[in-house]
C-alpha cells in the first residue's frame, strides 16, 4: 500500500510511503533537462524540465515511482489493482501515453497543476508495457496505478478506469489505493466528528462525562493499514498539521504524518503470504529541490539535492539508497 500527501503552501512539500513486499530496484535519480525521454506515441522530450525522484533504471531509462520537477510539480503513482484500465482507446484524445510514460511526460512538460490538467484533459492511456529489449521480447509488467499530481497550492487525482479517464480535484491533498477516489472523498465524510481538540460531551450535558486523557477527540479514527483507513488517518493528520516556515521543520513534520500511516513489518501479510512494509518514505521540497528519504532498514533521513548545475546536461545522475542501519552512538 502506499500513501501520498501534499502540504499546500509556497514552502510546502510532497511526500509518500511506498509499501511493498520487495524492493523494485529503486534509487534516487535526477533526469536533467536534455536527458532524452522517448515515448511510444508522444513526441520525444529532448529539452524539458529537470526532475528528481525515485526510479528503477531499466535499460538505461528511469521508471519513476514518484518525482518532482524543477518548478515544484510532483507526481506519484500508487497501486490501483483491479480498477486501473489502460485499454480504452479514445480517438478524440490528442495524447496517448503508457503508464510508465506519464511521470516523465507530465513533469517534463508542465510547471504546475493547471498546465498538467490542460494536457491530461486530452489524454488517453496506452496499454503498452516497458520493453527491456529492442524487439519487445522481454517486457516489465504493466503497473496498475492511479496518480497524485500536486503543486504548492493544488492537487489532482488521475484514474483511468473502465469509465475512461477521470481527473479529480483533490482538496484534501491525500491519496492511498483502492477503491476509486470518489469513495475516499465520500468515506471521509463519515469522520466529520473527529477532532484534535479536547472533546465535550454533546449528548448529555449534565451527565458529568469528561475526557480522561489526551487525544480523545479523535476516538474512532481508523488505525489499520487498509487503504480507506490510511486515507482517513493521513487526512486527519495532514489537515491538522501546522505549516512550518523552515524547510527542515516542514520535512520532519511531513515524515511524522507518513509515519502515522506506515506499514510495520509483520502487521500486514499479502495474499501470497509475504510481509508488506514501507520500503521507503520520502519528502520532496520545491524550495531547495531536495529529495529526502528514509528506508525501512535505515530510518535516518538522507537528502539528495538537485542543484542548479545538476539540471543541465543529458546524463542521468543515480544515487543508490543507503540501507545499512546507521546508529549515532553517543556512549
Ligand atoms: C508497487 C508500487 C506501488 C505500491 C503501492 O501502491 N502498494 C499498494 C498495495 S495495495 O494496492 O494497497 O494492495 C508501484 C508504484 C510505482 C511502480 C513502478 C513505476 O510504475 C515504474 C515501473 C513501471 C513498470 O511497468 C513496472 C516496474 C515499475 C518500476 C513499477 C513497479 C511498481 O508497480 C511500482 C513501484
Amino acid at each position: 500500500m502506499c500513501t501520498s500527501i501534499a502540504m499546500f503552501s509556497e514552502s510546502g512539500c510532497c511526500g509518500r510511503n511506498l509499501d511493498l513486499e520487495v524492493s523494485f530496484g529503486e534509487q534516487v535519480v535526477i533526469a536533467p533537462r536534455t536527458y532524452p525521454f522517448h515515448f511510444h506515441e508522444l513526441e520525444d522530450l529532448n529539452d524539458h524540465h529537470a526532475l528528481i525522484g525515485m526510479a528503477n533504471v531499466a535499460s538505461g531509462q528511469p521508471l519513476y515511482a514518484e518525482a518532482m520537477n524543477e518548478h515544484g510539480l510532483y507526481m506519484a503513482g500508487l497501486n490501483f489493482p483491479g480498477n486501473a484500465c489502460y485499454d480504452r482507446p479514445d480517438d478524440r484524445a490528442r495524447y496517448h501515453a503508457a503508464p510508465y510514460e506519464l511521470i516523465p511526460w507530465i513533469l517534463g512538460s508542465c510547471r504546475n497543476v493547471t498546465e498538467a490538467k490542460a494536457l491530461l484533459s486530452s489524454f488517453a492511456p496506452l496499454a503498452r508495457p516497458f520493453s527491456l529489449t529492442a524487439d519487445g521480447s522481454r517486457t516489465l509488467p504493466l503497473a496498475e496505478l492511479h496518480w497524485h499530481i500536486c503543486d504548492g497550492s493544488r492537487a489532482l487525482v488521475l484514474e483511468t478506469t473502465v469509465d475512461g479517464v477521470c481527473l479529480y480535484e483533490d482538496p484534501i491533498g491525500v491519496l492511498t489505493n483502492n477503491p476509486p477516489f470518489p469513495f475516499h472523498q465520500m468515506n471521509l465524510q463519515q469522520y466529520l466528528g473527529l477532532s484534535s481538540a479536547n472533546p465535550k460531551c454533546r449528548f448529555a450535558e449534565n451527565a458529568g462525562l469528561r475526557p480522561f486523557g489526551e487525544g480523545m477527540g479523535a476516538l474512532g479514527m481508523p488505525g489499520d493499514a487498509s487503504p480507506a483507513s490510511r486515507y482517513v488517518k493521513a487526512a486527519f493528520h495532514k489537515l491538522n498539521s501546522p505549516l512550518e516556515k523552515e524547510e527542515t521543520a516542514q520535512v520532519i513534520q511531513c515524515f511524522h504524518i507518513l509515519d502515522a500511516v506506515q506499514m510495520v513489518k509483520g502487521s500486514v501479510i499479502t495474499a501470497q503470504g509475504r510481509p508488506d512494509r514501507t520500503i521507503y518514505s520520502c519528502c520532496i521540497t520545491p524550495c531547495s529541490m531536495t529529495y529526502y528519504y528514509k528506508t525501512y532498514e535505515n530510518p535516518q533521513l538522507h537528502a539528495v539535492t538537485m542543484h542548479p548545475e545538476d539540471r543541465i546536461g543529458d546524463r542521468l545522475q543515480c544515487f543508490p539508497l543507503q540501507t545499512t542501519p546507521n546508529i549515532l552512538r553517543i556512549h
